[in-house]
């Protein structure tokens, strides 16, 4: 690590000699490998963009001149160059490093991302900040060809092409692949694209911007096909100049190449072909198991755990997907790009036909179901509880406001860890419900989360159920279809004076800390429509209720508790316990729990510590 061990900027990167910029690139993979292994990440992606990076901090004048990463979930050799090379081993953790850019980590780190396909519109306004105050620096997006499906890249790319005079660079990083293999038309034009790739090259850069083995190949390509009318490539007609495709892996063309770039004005794209994985070649044999793989032993590789004798909620929806869609000829399952993390790899083997990946595209997954519903199919659409905030105009004006029968998994309800606050979903029970027709379901266990979805799914109209990331206590699976009543609660404990009301993930601790206060526990199973009757029979019962939700308590399940109360005229000491006004990053998810007092011992003195004052007597059992 001769080399690594004395960059701890930019600019030392911009000392080195061009031919020491190879060796660097090949110590930087290694100490990414080194590190990732030991303690999980996005892994496949920072192994594809090596060379790009070192080229990227070689050429442009960072922080002064603004990189931002798309998704950014492929800037560790990034964090590596900018000065957190040796913060590296706390990446995910608690107190550690984000996996993603964070503008309050590093003066590099120019816009923070998570959620993909933001890079262009971000830099764009960076690129026309710049030309209004009259400063000198580029602006410049990198972004994967999976990110690129998404509209808002689109939407940002129609915006900037007519943009003329500012400084932005788009770097369409194509690996041909997003986190599963990359869908729908804009990959087969890629495809297309890199299949005439010299001819396309000197016929839009001009001779200055390709280095010269790429430029002679392209110059015989063009005599070649001298007369051929040829028609300018998509991202040309949005008005930028295009140039490429280049090999990505190396630096003998990405640096002139950037550096010619450097010296043009206007919208600037550049077209780089990568490899998903490169350098590790377990990770480049599979690139899907290595997006975004646990610890592992680089000798041997990557080892999903074999959990044991538990199944994750992701398993319980798949699992039940299958075998609902067996028993429903009208089931239709739709994932934005989410094929593994949502469960639907074995649905797509067994269901092709009704098995639709729309690639990163939330709100056409969502309207799209829409359609589907209109003609009496009855669509599934799995999302990620933080990535259906995208297609929310989507859920209220197409579905809900139509009262259509589409049926949303969301999955990764409440925090998730080690992706942070960007990937946490705590804010579906309060965005989902204050719609109209909506019925919103959290799950208690892995049972309920099955019997929910078969209630949801045969619900006539849209309809929720929220799940967490990773297992459950381990709860017997039955393996019927059956539905629980809709808007029923169910008392799980009965204790005195206190009355727990715990939606979801929060109805185990809950129960542990009804046990330590001799409370009672109620599992609400419904936001949306809430057990009134439950509330009101809670109410009159005890002197206290207590509301627990591993969700925002602002305008969530509480309030909706709250707001109940104040309908029947009810009035009762209320505490309102779930996740606090403020983003919470990332971690271990029980330690993150704890942190918010959304563990058993945390939810217990929280309580006693609200009513302690009030009536000394409450505090017992020190459970
Ligand atoms: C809005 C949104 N939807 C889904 C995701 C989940 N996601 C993260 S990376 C990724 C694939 C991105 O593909 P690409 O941009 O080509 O980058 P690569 O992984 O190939 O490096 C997806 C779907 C996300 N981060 N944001
Ligand atoms: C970067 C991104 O958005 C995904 O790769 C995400 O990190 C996946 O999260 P899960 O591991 O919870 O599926
Ligand atoms: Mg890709």
């Amino acid at each position: 690590m001769k080399l690594l061990e004395n960059i701890d900027s930019p600019a030392d990167v911009r000392k080195l000699a061009r031919t020491q910029l190879t060796p660097l690139a090949h110590e930087l993979r290694s100490y990414l490998l080194d590190s990732v292994s030991k303690t999980g990440g996005h892994l496949s992606s920072n192994l594809g963009t090596v060379e790009l990076t070192v080229a990227l901090h070689y050429v442009f004048n960072t922080p002064h001149d603004r990189i931002v990463w798309d998704v950014g979930h492929q800037t560790y050799s990034h964090k590596i160059l900018t000065g957190r090379r040796e913060r590296m081993h706390t990446l995910r953790q608690l107190n550690g490093i984000s996996g993603f850019p964070k503008r309050d980590e590093s003066e590099y780190d120019t816009f923070g991302t998570a959620h993909s396909s933001t890079s262009i519109s971000a830099a764009l306004g960076m690129a026309q900040a710049a030309k209004i105050k009259g400063e000198h620096r580029h602006a410049i997006a990198v972004i994967g060809d999976g990110s690129m499906t998404a509209g808002m890249a689109f939407e940002a790319l129609n915006n900037a092409g007519v943009q003329e005079d500012v400084n932005l660079l788009v770097i369409l990083n194509d690996n041909d692949m997003s986190i599963s293999p990359p869908v729908g038309a804009l990959n087969r034009y890629l495809a297309r694209l890199m299949s005439g790739q010299f001819y396309a090259a000197a016929k839009n850069v001009g001779k200055s911007v390709l280095p010269g083995p790429v430029l002679e190949l392209a110059k015989r390509l063009e005599e070649h096909a001298k007369g051929m009318v040829v028609p300018a490539t998509m991202f040309e007609e949005f008005g930028f100049n295009y140039i490429g495709p280049i090999d990505g892996h190396d630096l003998e063309s990405l640096i002139p190449t950037l550096q010619n770039i450097k010296q043009l004005k206007g919208p600037q794209f550049l077209h780089v072909v990568t490899k998903k994985g490169q350098g590790y070649k377990l990770a480049e044999a599979d690139p899907v198991l290595y997006h975004g793989p646990g610890k592992f032993n680089p000798a041997e590789g990557f080892k999903p755990a074999v959990a044991s004798g538990k199944v994750t909620y992701t398993e319980v929806f798949g699992n039940w997907l299958c075998d609902m869609a067996a028993a429903d000829k009208r089931l239709v399952g739709i994932t934005p790009a989410m094929r593994e993390g949502s469960g639907m790899v074995g649905f797509e083997q067994k269901f092709p036909d009704r098995y639709f990946d729309v690639g990163i595209a939330e709100q056409h997954a969502v309207t799209f179901g829409a359609g589907l519903a209109c003609e009496g199919l009855k669509p599934v659409v799995a999302i990620y509880s933080t990535f259906l905030q995208r297609g929310y105009d989507q859920l209220i004006h197409d579905v809900a406001l139509q009262n259509l029968d589409v049926t949303f998994a969301l999955d990764r309800a409440g925090l998730v860890g080690a992706d942070g606050a960007t990937h946490a979903g705590n804010y579906d029970m309060a965005y989902l419900r204050c719609i109209p027709n909506m019925v919103v379901m959290a799950a208690s266990d892995e049972n309920e989360c099955r019997q929910m979805l078969t209630t949801g799914y045969q619900y006539q109209g849209p309809a929720a159920i929220r799940y967490p990331r990773g297992a459950g206590a381990g709860a017997a699976i039955k393996p019927e279809l059956t539905t629980i009543e809709i808007g029923k609660g169910e008392i799980k404990r009965k204790g005195q004076k206190i009355a727990i009301l715990a939606f979801g993930s929060m109805v185990a601790p809950a129960v542990a800390a009804g046990v330590a206060l001799d409370a009672t526990v109620a599992n609400m199973r419904f936001v949306k429509p809430l057990d009134v009757e439950l509330v009101k029979q809670l109410a009159a019962e005890h002197d206290y209720l207590v509301t627990v939700e591993e969700g925002s308590i602002m305008g969530g399940a509480g309030s909706a508790v709250a707001e109940a109360l104040a309908a029947e005229g009810i009035v009762k000491p209320l505490q309102m316990l779930g996740l606090p006004d403020k983003f919470i990053d990332h971690g271990d998810p029980a330690k993150l729990l704890a942190s918010v007092g959304l563990d058993a011992a945390g939810i217990t003195a929280s309580i006693k510590q609200r009513h302690a004052a009030a009536e000394p007597r409450l505090v017992v059992n020190n459970g």
